[in-house]
């Protein structure tokens, strides 16, 4: 099968050239000379790989990425940038960008590239339906670890299991709202019912309404059939509204009506349904400040955060570092059919100093790429930095830099017991013999260290 590719650059010099180059290696290459001619060829065309400019006006390549998220999260897509703005290309692969290349580059390289990425989406698609099965799973598998925060919002939760009290969760992006929510719906008494999960971030007013709602015939151009909403869909399950910080005025009046009434209209009908639907919803956003600015009304926001818990970021809670590493290995051991066994030293030390702005799915999107790239079975520094993060080498790979030595003994010891506790599933016993310490004196240095 011929592979397809879209490239997209607003230098029509630059775009004949890539074309020559990549047709030469048997792909089929269409080529659009903006962001928008690209999202319309997306919409006739399957494309295996999309390479974009990262400048272009007025739709630029990262606009490209976050539209085409939405409609695949698959579809392999490398950003070509100029080399004032790697700072961008950082953030394109944290919006899932497959890689970057900075210009000027050699049209071997791009081919290399382009071949890996295609190779990287087949491989996501045909795990498709085995993660569809996962996806499931994945909630049965997730890592709740030892925080005392994460602890405490899993006690609130059970509490609150047998009640459709509305849950709001809150959480920097990446830190777990949707899978925590997931998790919520499993641990009621609706968790044979649908789960059904809207993003109000990702469409129009008018399509998330008609989403919602539904719709009658006739509702709206092209409106030719009736459709029902979600929330009438998940009748008796539970509907997850992600990204609520993002509902417009109008929207948040009816969605505040169909929680204080459980009663529905659709988009340009008149006779109401009624529901039976538990609302979590989730954002990422400062609600507080919204609701305080009015952006978002006090009212509806009342009505959702019945419970409000706030998901940590993952550098507050470094205690479940370890154990959400060994969590994503064995997840890409299997996946990538490897056998990921052990850390270097200095990848460990790289893991735990890391900032994670981007939270667990950054962790786990270095992860899989260094558990890709892994030869040995070991992870090393080297396949932890081949990603685009900023990844001060030096730092660990220079151990002659004068350190503190109470400060590094410590730093050791704490990095081993997190390491002996995360392998020992939280088992303290266990732990103290992986150590080759007394139980008694692990227990101290847990306390001393604030573990
Ligand atoms: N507790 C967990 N255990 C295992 N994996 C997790 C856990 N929390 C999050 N993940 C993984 O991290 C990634 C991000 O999680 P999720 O989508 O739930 O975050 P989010 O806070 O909803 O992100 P966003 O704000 O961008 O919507 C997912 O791929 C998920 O599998």
């Amino acid at each position: 099968m011929l592979h397809k590719i879209l490239l997209v650059d607003d230098e029509q010099e630059l775009l004949s050239i890539l074309k020559r180059s990549l047709s030469r290696q048997g792909y089929v290459v269409h080529t659009a000379s903006s962001g928008e001619e690209a999202w319309k060829a997306l919409s006739e065309t399957m494309y295996d790989l999309i390479v974009s400019d990262l400048a272009m006006e007025p739709m630029g390549g990262l606009e490209l990425l976050k539209q085409v998220r939405t409609i695949d999260s698959i579809l392999p897509f490398i950003i070509m940038t100029g080399a004032g703005s790697i700072e961008t290309a950082v953030d394109a692969i944290k919006l899932g960008a497959y890689h970057y290349i900075t210009k000027p580059f050699k049209t071997q390289e791009l081919a290399l590239l382009a071949r890996r990425a295609i190779e990287h989406g087949e491989l996501h698609r045909k795990l498709e339906s085995f993660n569809a099965q996962e996806e499931d799973d994945q909630t049965g598998a997730m890592v709740i670890g030892n925080n005392a925060v994460i602890q405490q919002m899993m006690n609130t939760v059970d509490k609150v299991s047998g009640s459709d009290a509305p849950i709001l969760i809150q959480g920097e992006t990446g830190t777990g709202k949707s899978m925590f929510a997931k998790r919520i719906h499993l641990a009621s008494s609706r968790a044979d019912k649908p789960f059904f999960t809207i993003d109000c971030g990702a469409l129009t007013e008018n399509l998330l309404e008609s989403e919602l709602f539904g719709h009658v015939k006739g509702a709206f151009t092209g409106a030719t059939r009736a459709k029902r909403g979600l929330l009438e869909e998940a009748q008796g399950g539970t509907i997850f509204l992600d990204e609520i910080g993002e509902l417009s005025p109008s929207t948040q009046v009816k969605l505040l009506r169909a929680i204080q009434e459980l009663e529905i209209k659709p988009v340009g009908g008149n006779t109401p349904i009624n529901i039976d639907v538990r609302f979590l919803s989730a954002t990422s956003r400062n609600l507080d400040e919204g609701v305080e600015t009015g952006e978002f009304r006090k009212d509806l926001y009342y009505r959702l955060a019945v419970i409000p818990l706030r998901l940590p970021p993952l550098r507050e809670r470094q205690d479940d570092l370890l154990l959400f590493v060994d969590h994503f290995v064995r997840k890409f051991n299997t996946r990538y059919n490897k056998d990921v066994t052990e850390l270097s030293p200095s990848a460990l030390q790289m893991l735990m100093d890391s900032p994670w702005k981007g939270n667990i799915r950054e962790l786990e999107n270095v992860i899989e790429r260094a558990v890709l790239l892994s030869d040995d079975n070991i992870i090393t520094l080297d396949s932890l930095c081949t990603n685009a993060r900023t990844c001060a080498q030096n730092k660990y790979e220079n151990p002659s830099q004068p350190v503190e030595l109470k400060s590094a003994v410590e730093k050791a010891e704490i990095s081993a017991i997190r390491q002996a506790l995360a392998v020992a599933e939280g088992n303290r016993s266990k732990a103290a013999k992986i150590l080759g310490i007394g139980r008694r004196t692990l227990y101290d240095k847990i306390d001393t260290y604030n573990l």
